[in-house]
C-alpha cells in the first residue's frame, strides 16, 4: 500500500480545454449526424419558443387590453399549435441526445477499457486500482459533458440566445441594445470563477479516486486488517482521503453557489433596467404593454441561455481536470505491439531459445536480467531457480512478451517473439502464475477460458486430468457451481487444480510454471505434483520455483543470481559440484524435512537461500506477483 496513486494524480499534467476537446472528438464519429439532428431540434424548439412568446405579445395588446374574445381565438390556437410542434420537436431532440451522449460514454469507456488491459505489468503497480476505476467511471461521464452535451449545450444555447436576442431587437432594438450591454458580465463572471472551479474538480477527482482505491485495497486486505486489528489504521487512512474529498465538495458547491446568485444579482439588475425604460417609454406612448411584456418574456428566455454558455464554460473547465486523468492513462503505452504484419506461421514444436537477454524495468536503476542464456526443448522441464528478487519471474513475464528485452533475443522454434502476434504467442505459451486467479464464473467457466468454446467433455477430461473432478462432483452444483472471491468454497490445493486443468486443456506447446506450489503446504503440494506432470507430459516446460522437490527430474537447473546465471546442469551434477546449487538445497532440506511426497523437502520462500554477495531484498507479506489485480486470494488449503 503506498501513496503512488496520489503521486501519480499530482503529477498528471494539466491541459487546455480546447486540447482534451480535439483529443476526444474523434470518438464521436458515426454519432455526429444524430448530433446535428438533435441540434436542428433544439434550434426548432427555440424557434418554437419565439413564436409563442411574439403571440403571446399580440394576445396581451389585441385579446387582454382591449377585452375582445373575438381577438384571443386565433393567436390562441396558432399557440397551442407551435406548442405541441414544440413539445414534439422537443422530446425527439432530447431523447436522441440522450442516445448520442449514452452511446459516446460507452464508446469512451470500451475505448480506456482496451487500451487499459494492453498496459504492462508495471503500470498496475503504479497506479493504485480504486484510482483507475474511478478515471474509468467518473472520469469517462466528465468529459461526456464536455464533448457531447457540452457541445450540444453549446450550440442550443448560442442559438436560442441568438433569437430570442433577434426577437427582442425586433421589437425594440433600442431597448435590446441598452441591455446586451450588461451582457458581458455574465461572461466576466464565469471567468472570475473559473480557474477555482478547475482548480476544486481536480482534487475532487483525485480524492474521488483515492477514496476508491483505499476502500478496495482494505477489502483486498481484509483478513490483515481483522488479524493485526488494523481497524482504525484502515479507517484513518479513509478519513484522510473522505476529508480532502469532503473539502473539495464543499468548495466546489460554495463556488457554483456563489457564481449562480452573482448571476441572479446580475439578471436583477438587467430586468428593473428594461423596467425602468419600458415604463418611460410607455408613459411617452412609443410602446404598448404587449411589447413590453413581450420584452420581458424574451429576456426571460434569453438570460438561461446566456448563463448557460456561461456555465457550460465551467462545467468544460471541470471536465477537463477528468479529461486530464484519462489521458494520462491513454497515453502510457503497452510495452509491447503486435508486428506489423502475421508471418502465418503454423503451430510451433515448442523450442525455447533465450539468448543473452538482458532487460531492466522501466524506471528501474539496475538491471533485471543480464547476459541471460538457455534453452529448452519439447518434452524438456527446465527449472528456474535462485534467490528472491533473483529475476526468476522476470525470466516469466520475457517468456509470455508482457515486456520486450533490451538486448538478445528469445526464440521460439527459431522465430523472434515478437514476430507472433501477441494472442497467437499466449496461444502456444502458457502461463501458470503464482496467483491462482480465478473469473467471477461457474467452474466449467474457469476451466473453459484455457480454450474458449471447449466441450464439457474436453473440460471433463482435462479436469480428470488434473485431479479435480473429483472435488468438483463434491461441490453443490458440480461444474455449474459459481467461484467468487466472496465464497472460500476451494482451498489453495484445489484452485491450483483448476488452474493446471485450465492449462491442460489450453493445450500448448510451451508451458511456464511460476511457484506452482508456492503458498501450498506439504499435502496440499504432493498432490498438485502428480497433475503437474500431466500437465508437463511433451511440451516444453520451464519451472521457475523455490521448490525444489521436482528438481531431480529436470532435464537442466538454472540457478540465477543478480539476473545472471550462476551455475547450470542436472540435479545430481550441481549437488557433486557442491557449491551455491547444493547450499540451496541443503538450506531447503534442513528447513523442510517433512516434505512428503517430493525428492527433497520445500521451502517457499527465497529468504532461506544464503546466496553470498546478493543483497536480499525485502519481501511483503504477500509473495510478489505480477502486478495485477488479484481477483482471488486462494484461501487455506
Ligand atoms: N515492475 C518492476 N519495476 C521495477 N523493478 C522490478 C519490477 N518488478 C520486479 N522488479 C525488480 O526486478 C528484480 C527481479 O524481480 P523478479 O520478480 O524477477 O525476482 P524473482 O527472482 O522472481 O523474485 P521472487 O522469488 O521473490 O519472486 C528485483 O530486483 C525486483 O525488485
Amino acid at each position: 500500500m503506498t501513496d503512488d496513486g496520489a503521486e501519480v494524480a499530482n503529477e498528471t499534467p494539466t491541459i487546455a480545454a480546447r486540447t482534451a476537446f480535439r483529443r476526444f472528438w474523434p470518438l464521436t464519429k458515426g454519432l455526429r449526424k444524430p448530433l446535428l439532428v438533435v441540434w436542428v431540434c433544439t434550434v426548432l424548439a427555440a424557434l418554437a419558443e419565439t413564436k409563442a412568446i411574439l403571440l403571446f405579445g399580440d394576445l396581451t395588446d389585441h385579446a387582454l387590453q382591449k377585452g375582445s374574445l373575438a381577438a384571443f381565438w386565433s393567436p390562441a390556437g396558432t399557440w397551442l399549435g407551435v406548442a405541441v410542434a414544440g413539445a414534439i420537436v422537443a422530446y425527439l431532440g432530447n431523447s436522441l441526445a440522450a442516445w448520442v451522449t449514452e452511446r459516446f460514454v460507452l464508446r469512451l469507456r470500451e475505448h480506456v477499457f482496451d487500451h487499459v488491459q494492453k498496459l504492462p505489468p508495471h503500470f498496475f503497480q503504479r497506479h493504485r486500482q480504486g484510482d483507475l476505476l474511478s478515471r474509468l467511471t467518473s472520469d469517462v461521464e466528465a468529459i461526456e459533458t464536455m464533448v457531447v452535451s457540452g457541445l450540444v449545450g453549446a450550440a442550443s444555447a448560442a442559438f436560442s440566445a441568438l433569437f430570442y436576442a433577434a426577437a427582442a431587437c425586433w421589437l425594440r432594438w433600442d431597448l435590446a441594445a441598452a441591455t446586451f450591454v450588461l451582457a458581458p458580465l455574465f461572461w466576466l463572471a464565469a471567468r472570475r470563477f473559473s480557474g477555482s472551479i478547475k482548480d476544486v474538480s481536480r482534487a475532487g477527482r483525485v480524492a474521488d479516486g483515492a477514496i476508491t482505491s483505499v476502500v478496495a485495497e482494505s477489502l483486498d486486505n481484509i483478513v490483515l486488517t481483522q488479524a493485526y486489528d488494523r481497524r482504525d489504521a484502515e479507517r484513518r487512512r479513509l478519513h484522510r482521503e473522505a476529508t480532502a474529498w469532503f473539502r473539495a465538495s464543499v468548495r466546489s458547491v460554495r463556488l457554483n453557489e456563489a457564481y449562480e446568485q452573482l448571476v441572479q444579482v446580475i439578471e436583477t439588475v438587467c430586468v428593473l433596467a428594461v423596467i425602468g425604460i419600458g415604463a418611460w417609454e410607455i408613459s411617452t406612448g412609443r410602446m404598448t404593454l404587449g411589447q413590453l411584456l413581450a420584452f420581458s418574456a424574451f429576456l426571460g428566455y434569453l438570460y438561461p441561455p446566456v448563463r448557460g454558455l456561461a456555465q457550460l464554460g465551467l462545467t468544460v473547465t471541470a471536465a477537463t481536470a477528468g479529461a486530464e486523468r484519462l489521458i494520462e492513462v491513454l497515453d502510457a503505452r503497452p510495452s509491447v505491439t503486435d508486428p506489423p504484419q502475421d508471418t502465418g506461421t503454423g503451430r510451433p514444436d515448442g523450442l525455447v531459445e533465450v539468448r543473452d537477454v538482458g532487460f531492466r524495468y522501466p524506471g528501474a536503476d539496475r538491471p533485471a536480467l543480464d547476459g541471460l542464456s538457455f534453452s529448452a526443448r519439447p518434452g524438456e522441464l527446465v527449472i528456474v531457480t535462485g534467490p528472491s528478487g533473483a529475476g526468476k519471474s522476470t525470466v516469466a513475464k520475457l517468456l509470455l512478451r508482457f515486456y520486450d528485452p533490451d538486448a538478445g533475443d528469445i526464440l521460439l522454434d527459431g522465430a523472434p517473439l515478437r514476430d507472433f502476434p501477441l494472442a497467437r504467442l499466449r496461444e502456444y505459451v502458457t502461463l501458470l502464475p503464482q496467483e491462482t486467479l480465478v473469473l467471477h464464473d461457474t467452474v466449467r467457466a474457469n476451466i473453459a477460458c484455457g480454450r474458449p468454446g471447449a466441450s464439457d467433455r474436453a473440460i471433463e477430461a482435462a479436469a480428470r486430468a488434473a485431479d479435480a473432478h473429483d472435488f468438483i462432483g463434491r461441490l453443490p452444483d458440480g461444474y455449474d457451481t459459481r467461484i467468487d472471491p466472496s465464497s472460500a468454497r476451494l482451498s489453495g490445493g484445489q484452485l491450483q487444480r483448476l488452474a493446471i486443468a485450465r492449462a491442460i486443456l489450453r493445450d500448448s506447446p510451451v508451458l511456464v510454471l511460476d511457484e506452482p506450489t508456492t503458498g501450498l503446504d506439504a499435502s496440499a503440494a504432493q498432490r498438485v505434483v502428480q497433475p503437474l506432470r500431466q500437465l508437463m507430459g511433451g511440451r516444453t516446460t520451464i519451472m521457475i520455483t523455490h521448490d525444489l522437490g521436482l528438481a531431480p527430474a529436470a532435464d537442466r537447473i538454472l540457478v540465477v543470481g543478480q539476473g545472471r546465471i550462476v551455475e547450470t546442469g542436472r540435479h545430481d551434477e550441481l549437488l557433486a559440484r557442491g557449491g551455491l546449487y547444493h547450499r540451496l538445497y541443503r538450506a531447503q532440506a534442513d528447513t523442510a524435512p517433512d516434505r512428503a511426497g517430493f525428492a527433497a523437502p520445500a521451502a517457499t520462500t527465497g529468504e532461506a537461500y544464503p546466496v553470498p554477495g546478493q543483497e536480499t531484498p525485502t519481501v511483503g507479506l504477500s509473495a510478489p506477483g505480477y502486478g495485477y489485480p488479484t481477483p482471488y486470494a486462494p484461501a487455506a488449503p
